[in-house]
């Protein structure tokens, strides 16, 4: 008997062999749907959220629904120019040929999201499968049960149900699909069931995306503002009670500003979430109590400078810094996700990059500093999924930026452009004309010194030299045609007037594509 995700896995192929995903029309009208569901359903979606992670409805729009729906008018705006075959820079050997790539649709992608943003990281790699013509099985996090629900249940409403199944459940769920064929599987989450995905689209050779997350470091610079740097890793680390993928997860900074650094993020603590965050409405919760526990854990060996409070039964914990951090203390070993702030001391922004280089790449890099010299050397001397400089998270919402990891942080990106690449298949399409057979003969046996030497001069030129440089080349081409096919006689001579006559035509064609 066939399970509920095989059931939904071939749906989805049936539906994507059928054809009707492919169309422009087809896919603009799916992603408009979308976009009718989230301003429709906005109520239900917020309520869910606010059961599953005590977000605002604000803070629902503003983090999350607000950036899909730029995505989606994006996709609709772009998709035409997106989808249209791309013409590539030839060499003379393919002068006369069409060259280009096409994208396509790859065919059932797999969206495993996860459940911090669960509306941002589901739904945003799904406006990439629809627009690069796929059909999409989505799995929601289970950990946000009422969102998975909502989901379930409203989803289906706007958007082709066979299409975009939506498939709910957990881990084994979960690793039923990982058993079934997709032709690719976007997962976003944790970097230890981020292998088991490998292994599971390993058995089918699908390709994967990866957006995991990890330790994403800061470096204060002292001479920098030092107000204005705290008000902003401040509102990166609690946005979201620090549940978030690139929320900056521990402070380097020189221990001269160790004290005002503390005393401007208590400063802004207060001025964002009031002297008692826990009854403030832009103050979230952790997400269960297995990770309560496991964040309240991390800070049994540090000190706790600012906050601390907590409250098990109901998943609160206190924006909170620890200061004086060691290296091998327990929240310096693993990424926190979750309200506690560690400061780290360093003696400049040598030891910062020798500290962030001895780690795994992360996924996000903050340097806050007045000086363009400081952040050039930062950026040139370390690696990181993204970085930014003088700000947090904000790279997110640039879908001109590609967003995703590296190394340890994770594979492939997305947002934007990228999205709808990273779905598709760029295949290259090559176009010749059945004529000018003589211009081949360099690459036919026997191959000899002299076919050689003119193999390489057409395949190593690059023609864009501008319209003087194109126009000597093509004048050489032609001399060049009538050496390789060794003129005999009146019948090959015409076909060399042919050829000259036909790259001079090329030549005016270039000029008008100019
Ligand atoms: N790079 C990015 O864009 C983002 C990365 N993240 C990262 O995700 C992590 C937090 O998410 P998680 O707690 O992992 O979310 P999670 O517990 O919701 O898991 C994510 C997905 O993996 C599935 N899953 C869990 N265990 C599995 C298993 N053993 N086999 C197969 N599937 C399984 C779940 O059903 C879920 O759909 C953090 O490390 C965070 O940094 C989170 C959001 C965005
Ligand atoms: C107005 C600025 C909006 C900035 C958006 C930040 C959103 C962060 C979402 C991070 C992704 C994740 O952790 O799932």
């Amino acid at each position: 008997r066939m399970s509920r995700e095989q059931k939904a896995v071939e749906c989805a192929r049936k539906a994507f062999l059928t054809g009707r995903s492919k169309p422009l029309e087809h896919r603009i009208r799916q992603l408009k749907n979308l976009q009718r569901f989230l301003l429709e359903r906005e109520k239900e979606i917020a309520e869910a959220i606010k059961k599953d992670l005590n977000k605002s409805e604000a803070g629902t729009q503003l983090y999350e629904t607000l950036g899909l729906e730029g995505e989606i008018v994006l996709a609709v705006k772009k998709l035409a120019e997106w989808v249209a075959p791309r013409p590539v820079e030839k060499n003379l050997l393919t002068i006369s040929d069409t060259v280009y790539i096409q994208p396509e649709p790859l065919g059932v992608v797999l969206i495993i999201g996860a459940w911090n943003y669960p509306w941002a990281v589901t739904i945003q790699p799904l406006i990439g499968a629809i627009a690069a013509g796929n059909a999409a099985v989505v799995k929601p996090s289970e950990v946000c049960v009422h969102t998975a629900k909502v989901m379930e249940d409203l989803l289906p409403a706007y958007i082709d149900k066979e299409l975009y199944p939506v498939v709910t459940g957990g881990v084994s769920e979960t690793q039923e699909l990982l058993r079934q064929r997709f032709d690719h599987v976007f997962y976003t989450g944790n970097s230890m069931v981020g292998k088991l995905v490998m292994e599971a689209a390993a058995k089918h050779l699908t390709p994967i995306t990866l957006e995991l997350g990890g330790k994403s470091p800061c470096y204060i610079d002292k001479n920098c503002d030092i107000p204005i740097a705290c008000r902003r890793v401040t509102w990166g680390k609690y946005s979201n009670c620090g549940q978030t993928c690139i929320a900056p997860d521990y402070i380097l900074c020189e221990p001269s500003i160790q004290d005002r650094v503390l005393e401007e993020i208590k400063k802004s603590i207060k001025a964002f979430y009031t002297e008692d965050p826990k009854t403030c409405p832009d103050y979230g919760r952790i997400i269960n109590q297995r990770h309560f526990k496991r964040i309240m854990a991390m800070t049994e060996d540090s000190t706790i400078a600012i906050g601390g409070d907590s409250d098990e039964s109901t998943c609160y914990i206190a924006p909170t810094v620890l200061k004086d951090v060691q290296v091998n203390s327990k929240v310096m070993q693993e990424e926190i996700f979750g309200p506690l702030l560690p400061i780290l001391t360093v003696s400049g922004v040598d030891e910062a990059i020798n500290f962030i280089n001895k780690g795994e790449k992360p996924l996000a890099l903050y340097i806050f500093s007045p000086d363009d010299k400081v952040i050039k050397k930062v950026i040139a001397e370390t690696s990181s999924g993204g970085v930014l400089a003088n700000d947090c998270l904000v790279h997110y919402s640039v879908s001109a930026l590609p967003f995703g990891g590296v190394g340890n942080s994770g594979m492939g990106s997305y947002h934007g452009k990228f999205s709808f690449d990273n779905l598709s298949h760029l295949r290259g399409c090559l176009i010749k004309q059945l004529k000018m057979e003589g211009v081949n003969d360099m690459r036919y046996p026997p191959h000899t010194a002299k076919k050689l030497f003119w193999a390489r001069f057409f395949i190593l030129k690059n023609p864009d030299l501008g319209w003087l440089g194109r126009m000597t080349l093509l004048a050489i081409i032609a001399v060049v045609a009538a050496v390789v096919l060794q003129v005999r006689g009146k019948e090959e001579t015409f076909l060399i007037s042919t050829v000259r006559k036909r790259l001079q035509w090329r030549c005016i064609l270039f000029e008008v594509e100019l």
